[in-house]
């Protein structure tokens, strides 16, 4: 069957020979209707006859269809500066449209092409090309250049190798070198004069240079690459009335400033090597435009016809690396400073404002790589530099040498910027600020010093808290290995009987900081703010070694574990035998812990065997008794014979040492109710009667004994099994 019959019999290829013949004078339509025609012909002629057949009635559709994009003339459809324009003129009410195209048919593309075929041996189009552009940029032809720099400003770009690795390296790189270099005047590879839209760097012939390419480009020297994402040539795909296009012409351009790196122009398209081949020269502005958004990047291209906006694309480019070289752009392209005024980011601006305020620390260049997609240069950070939390606080209030801590936090040390800084100590940077504070408020106890005569009786247990307490503290050195001091001291026994007392005479003794707390003070309403406390006191404590922690009440903040307790106070309770285990408190520190309670049978066992030493503090005996009252009536004036007084020590047998005192503040209120009520207001401090016994006896009918026989037996016999027993 002869091919010319299926050409004549073929339905499809009727209707698309006449549509194209009799449709719109349009070349865009009609190339766009030539290929769809060439492909269903293809279709149709493939199912009816052999490949020869095919291919000799596709030649003729295919010249006929070439012949048409091919066309250069104005207007035509290889003129693609008219569709290009068009496209970035839709919604931009400018003088783009009254551009002519620079394009110029007495200069085909096609001379590369001859030399590259000229060339002997493997010459790469890359090589040829650059050689042809170093010959122009060296041509003394003043008028050439005046007419490149008032297109390109002086914009001196440099042309990467041509290899695809060295390309997607640039691409990724920040070009800082490529930048300094072309700042520093190396020679560039190619002047801006290699990229005038005579030269042969055109990209309007695509279709001669990249025929097979997937993806075709429209550009114009002038007026920029129109990266058409599209390889039909239908009237879409010119892109000249699509509002799709224009947002694809929009990507396209932000794909362009997202290639070129800064100055330095590293993705100039060979063929083979990759879809786009635009004009050069607004390559140059796009690249002058790294940073700027898609948006900005579309203006600018509406405006790229013009010799000015390639010098404001270039010149936004200048200003984030100087203001000095801005300037100089500026009046060298001979921009007005309304057009100067372009669009900066709040990154561009804080990019500016940072290297005014720093300059270049921190960055090689400048800050340059801080613009957008600069990539591996100065390291990118959101906000402003951060002085530091004590940058640039003054105190108001004068600094000592010590701080108001009493050491707390360390000494308070100048720094360089003549400011005082604390210098918290290590061991409490991970402890709540506000808890040391509550420690340091409340828990530690600054009172008077407590001497051991001050304590009445208890013999015994002032000598062993001495021998295994006071003097370890006093002297480590002596006390090592075995003779160690205990890190948990238990004093137990009726209330009232000097356990806190004992306490305090410790810390004064050892010169410890002693601190006192109870289970209402680590108690919070806050789940997990008790064992924090904790560990604060603890920290706070090693801090100030050596120091003894009392903890009054221990009973009831270490109570056995059941299965019916808060959750918060088991995690206090397990917080505390951890510190007390050493966690808190290591075999250096020297921490006592010293635990008082009236119940210790209800003391967990986990506690109990680490409070070591468990010590009874029994009701104070007939001497202890009569040591209170000589004491306290010491310092009043009594009339209390040494018979008197042992006569009240015997009457109050089974008084606590608090029951003794408040005997004894009762009876010295004895000679004031002797005073009648008229008598109050004259009467003088010397006028008052002595205390004497009567007053005791009187005393006594008021004060009683806090402790009960019954729980005295239970002491006993607590100190039988767990106590070090009284020592007879
Ligand atoms: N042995 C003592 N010598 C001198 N004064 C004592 C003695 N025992 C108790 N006192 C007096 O009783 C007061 C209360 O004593 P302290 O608070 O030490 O008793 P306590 O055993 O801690 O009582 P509680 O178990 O109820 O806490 C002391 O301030 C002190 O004046």
């Amino acid at each position: 069957m002869k091919p010319v019959d299926i050409e004549s019999e073929n339905f499809l290829y009727h209707h698309h020979v006449l549509r194209c013949k009799s449709s719109d004078p349009d070349p865009f339509l009609q190339a766009s209707c030539r290929r769809k025609s060439v492909a269903q012909l293809f279709y149709a002629s493939h199912s009816l006859c052999d490949a020869s057949g095919v291919t000799q009635i596709l030649r003729k559709q295919m010249n006929s269809y070439h012949a048409l994009v091919d066309d250069r003339a104005e207007k035509s459809v290889n003129n693609y500066a008219d569709g290009a324009l068009h496209v970035a003129s839709i919604g931009s009410k400018n003088d783009s449209t009254k551009w002519k195209s620079g394009l110029r048919s007495n200069r085909p593309v096609a001379a590369i092409r001859q030399k590259l075929m000229e060339c002997p041996g493997q010459c790469s189009y890359f090589e040829v090309l650059e050689q042809d552009l170093k010959t122009q940029a060296n041509a003394p032809t003043l008028d050439k250049h005046k007419e490149t720099n008032q297109r390109v400003g002086n914009f001196v770009p440099k042309i990467a190798g041509p290899s695809k690795l060295q390309r997607e390296q640039s691409q990724r790189e920040t070009s800082a070198n490529s930048f300094q270099q072309s700042r520093a005047g190396s020679a560039p590879l190619f002047r801006g004069s290699s990229f005038d839209s005579t030269s042969d760097v055109e990209g309007g012939n695509n279709s001669t240079f990249w025929q097979g390419h997937h993806t075709k480009s429209v550009g114009h020297g002038n007026g920029g690459p129109v990266h058409i994402g599209s390889n039909e040539y239908d009237k879409d795909s010119f892109g000249r009335k699509s509002s799709v296009q224009s947002s694809m012409l929009n990507r396209n351009l932000n794909n362009f400033g997202s290639r070129v790196d800064g100055n330095h122009i590293s993705n100039v398209q060979v063929p083979g090597s990759g879809p786009q081949c635009g004009g050069v020269n607004n390559r140059f502005m796009v690249g002058g435009n790294e940073g700027i958004p898609t948006q900005t990047m579309g203006n600018s291209f509406g405006r790229g016809a013009s010799s000015n906006n390639f010098g404001s694309g270039f010149n936004r480019n200048v200003t984030q690396n100087g203001q000095k070289n801005n300037q100089n752009t500026q009046a060298e392209s001979g921009m007005s400073s309304v057009q100067a005024r372009i669009f900066k980011t709040a990154r561009d601006e804080l990019t500016i404002q940072n290297q005014k305020k720093y300059g270049s620390r921190g960055g090689g260049n400048n800050g340059y790589a801080m613009g957008r997609g600069a990539v591996g240069g100065q390291k990118r950070s959101l906000g402003t530099r951060r002085a530091g939390v004590h940058g640039q606080f003054v105190p108001p209030i004068k600094p000592t040498d010590e701080d108001d801590f009493g050491g707390m936090f360390g000494v308070k040390q100048p720094t360089m910027e003549g400011e005082v800084e604390e210098e918290i100590d290590e061991r409490l940077k991970n402890i709540d600020p506000k808890m040391i504070e509550t420690i340091r408020n409340e828990i530690m106890d600054i009172g008077a010093p407590v001497e051991w005569d001050d304590i009445a009786g208890l013999d015994f247990a002032k000598k062993t808290i001495q021998e295994i307490v006071v003097w370890p503290l006093l002297r480590p050195d002596i006390f090592t290995g075995l003779r160690k001091p205990p890190k948990g001291l238990l004093l137990f026994g009726p209330p009232g009987t000097g356990k806190t007392l004992i306490g305090k005479c410790i810390a004064s003794q050892s010169q410890s900081t002693f601190f006192s707390i109870s289970a209402s003070s680590l108690t919070s309403k806050w789940i997990g703010d008790g064992e924090k406390m904790v560990r604060a006191l603890f920290a706070v404590a090693k801090v100030h070694q050596p120091s003894v922690v009392f903890i009054d009440e221990i009973d009831s903040l270490l109570t056995q574990r059941s299965d019916t307790e808060h959750e918060s106070s088991r995690r206090i309770k397990t917080e505390f035998l951890v510190q007390l285990d050493g966690a808190g408190t290591g075999d250096e520190e020297r921490i006592l812990v010293v635990g008082a309670t009236n119940r210790p049978q209800e003391l967990d066992e986990a506690a109990r065997r680490r409070l070591v030493k468990r010590l009874y503090i029994p009701l104070p005996e007939f001497l202890a008794r009569k040591q209170i009252v000589e004491r306290l009536m010491s310092k009043e004036r009594s009339v209390l014979t040494a018979k008197e007084i042992d006569d009240i020590a015997s009457l109050t047998d089974g008084y606590s040492g608090a029951d003794m005192k408040n005997l004894c503040q009762e009876a010295s209120l004895g000679p004031i109710r002797s005073i009648s009520f008229s008598a109050m207001h004259q009467i003088t401090a010397d006028q008052v009667r002595p205390i004497a016994l009567d007053d005791f006896k009187a005393a006594l009918q008021r004060v009683r004994a806090s402790v009960s026989n019954k729980d005295l037996d239970a002491y006993v016999q607590w100190d039988k099994t767990y106590g070090m027993g009284s020592g007879m």
